[in-house]
């Protein structure tokens, strides 16, 4: 499977960027509006924060789910068994925030749900005929005025070699949300299932961003753009022994928009949620 690197600046991007959504459910984006520089401040100040006892001051909220979920709160993909090796911070613009890092990841939060809208705005612009009139109202209304995009700041600490077999740092899953934007992580790992069922590297050179399509989407697109199973495979080799930070942005629709005939965004979440809480 290929990802074709697309020029945000290219005359065709709009174009390209959502051939690439509806084939592969992954677009890659080079010279974008993000600064990987503000990324990599907020990836080595995270990093810190992670590594000291401050994150507990912020434990997650079960029910409105910011702050700080630790290994052994952390994600059970759909239909695996174990947890993934992983720690990550939810950052709402309603939630806690911590005191002990700058603002730049809120400053990340804005700029990057903007760029999430304007990519939801070209995959609405390049969306067929058909596919648009199943969609209940243009893509673009479907997230106006709602404070549930999240941005998530992951870390996979180094393996220490206790891990319980078959514990992956992210296992095969597919993102609940609408459109998620992910700029180059420190390290590589991220991996996409592709038709043939083979497992293809997303690219993750520096400056870099992946974006993909998740369930919500492809339910309001009557699957014609994808949500792909994705994975963050365990590292080897030297890898083994350093972090991986990353850092999604899960764009939300307005939990009263309906997303097709079987589903309101509000029974889709409630429904994807308590199959995760039932193997807690
Ligand atoms: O860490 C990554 O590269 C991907 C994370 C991811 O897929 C997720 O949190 O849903
Ligand atoms: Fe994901």
């Amino acid at each position: 499977m290929q990802f074709p690197v697309v020029n945000y600046h290219s005359p065709t991007a709009a174009q390209d960027f959502c051939k690439s959504l509806h084939e592969t459910g992954f677009g890659v984006l080079a010279n974008h509006p993000l600064d990987q520089h503000l990324v990599d401040g907020i990836y080595a100040e995270w990093l810190a924060f992670f590594g000291s006892e401050a994150k507990h001051k912020y434990a997650q909220d079960p029910v409105k789910f910011d702050g700080y979920f630790s290994p052994a709160v952390s994600e059970t993909a759909k239909g695996n068994d174990k947890r993934d090796l992983k720690e990550f911070y939810h950052i709402y613009p309603w939630g806690r925030y911590p005191a002990e890092v700058s603002d730049a990841a809120q400053r990340y939060y804005k700029e990057g749900s903007a760029l999430a809208a304007e990519l939801l705005k070209w995959v609405e612009d390049n969306s067929p005929p058909e596919v648009r009139a199943r969609y209940s109202e243009p893509l673009p209304k479907m997230i106006e005025g709602c404070d549930q995009t999240l941005l998530r700041v992951l870390h996979y600490p180094p393996l220490r070699g206790n891990e319980e077999p078959g514990s992956v740092r992210a296992a095969a899953h597919g993102d609940i949300n609408l459109l998620t934007i992910l700029p180059a992580a420190t390290e590589p790992g991220l991996q996409v299932l592709g038709k043939d069922q083979q497992w293809y590297d997303v690219p993750c050179d520096f400056g870099l961003l992946i974006v993909n399509i998740g369930d919500m989407l492809e339910e309001a697109s009557g699957h014609y753009y994808p949500s792909t199973t994705h994975r963050v495979l365990n590292p080897t080799g030297e890898g083994r022994f350093k972090s991986r930070v990353s850092l999604p942005l899960f764009l939300h629709p307005r939990r009263d928009v309906v997303l097709s005939e079987r589903y309101t965004v509000k029974s889709y979440f409630d429904e994807r949620m308590q199959e995760l809480r039932g193997k807690k």
